[in-house]
């Protein structure tokens, strides 16, 4: 059994967590060595596609250095799946007591989904402290997460929903931003070509974001 990570770890290996979604169980491998070859090792495989259980076994077994994590985690099964399949932490788009609870049983660091106050303190009050924001850009941004520096001060952030490596920077440069989410790591064109080297390339340049 892998050591448990934190939801901090987590958010602390590189600034940003690519948010992949997979057609095809072949895709995995090879996409998850070129975004460990270019520095990105946290990897969180949305349950949005049958196949994605099945990827992040493949992952989790044949690529050293990944660490495999399930993105779109919205009730206690996703999260008793997603454990079985190899993930070792888990990203939900919102944030039920359900789903906390299960994660927590299992073992499995949560970052939960929040885009109100609300959210927050429910989170918060469930002992998660560190949070994604989804959706980040749509729902206010760079404003919105100076505003929660306030009475949020003791929360660390990832912001996630159309963040793209030229907004990065607006948002990693926020002491209450840990780390970034974003798609645009793994674009779909690039896995259907099995461009491994654009995907490498695109790693390697977030990886490599300041924050
Ligand atoms: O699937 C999930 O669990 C989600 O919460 C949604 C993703 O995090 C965003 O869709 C990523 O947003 P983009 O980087 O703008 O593509």
């Amino acid at each position: 059994m892998a050591v448990n990570l934190t939801a901090l770890q987590v958010m602390q290996d590189a600034p940003v967590i690519p948010v992949i979604v997979l057609n095809d169980v072949a895709h995995a491998v090879p996409m998850a060595r070129a975004l460990v070859a270019g520095g990105i090792r946290m990897l969180e495989v949305t349950l949005r596609t049958p196949q994605a259980l099945a990827c992040m076994e493949a992952i989790a077994n044949e690529v050293e250095g990944a660490v495999v994590g399930a993105g779109t985690v919205r009730s206690p099964q996703d999260a008793a799946a997603a454990v079985k399949a190899g993930a070792r932490f888990a990203v939900s788009p919102g944030y039920t007591r359900a789903v906390g609870q299960a994660c927590r049983d299992h073992g499995l660091s949560l970052l939960p989904g929040v885009a109100t106050g609300s959210e927050i303190m429910m989170a918060q009050e469930d002992g998660y402290t560190e949070l994604k924001f989804f959706p980040a850009m749509q729902a206010g941004g760079p404003a919105m997460l100076k505003a929660w520096s306030g009475p949020f001060f003791d929360v660390k952030f990832c912001p996630t929903g159309g963040v793209t490596q030229q907004n990065a920077n607006d948002l990693l440069s926020l002491p209450n931003v840990a780390c970034v989410g974003g798609s645009w790591l793994v674009p779909s064109d690039a896995l259907a070509q099995g461009d491994w080297a654009r995907i490498e390339a695109l790693a390697r340049e977030a990886s490599q974001l300041p924050r």
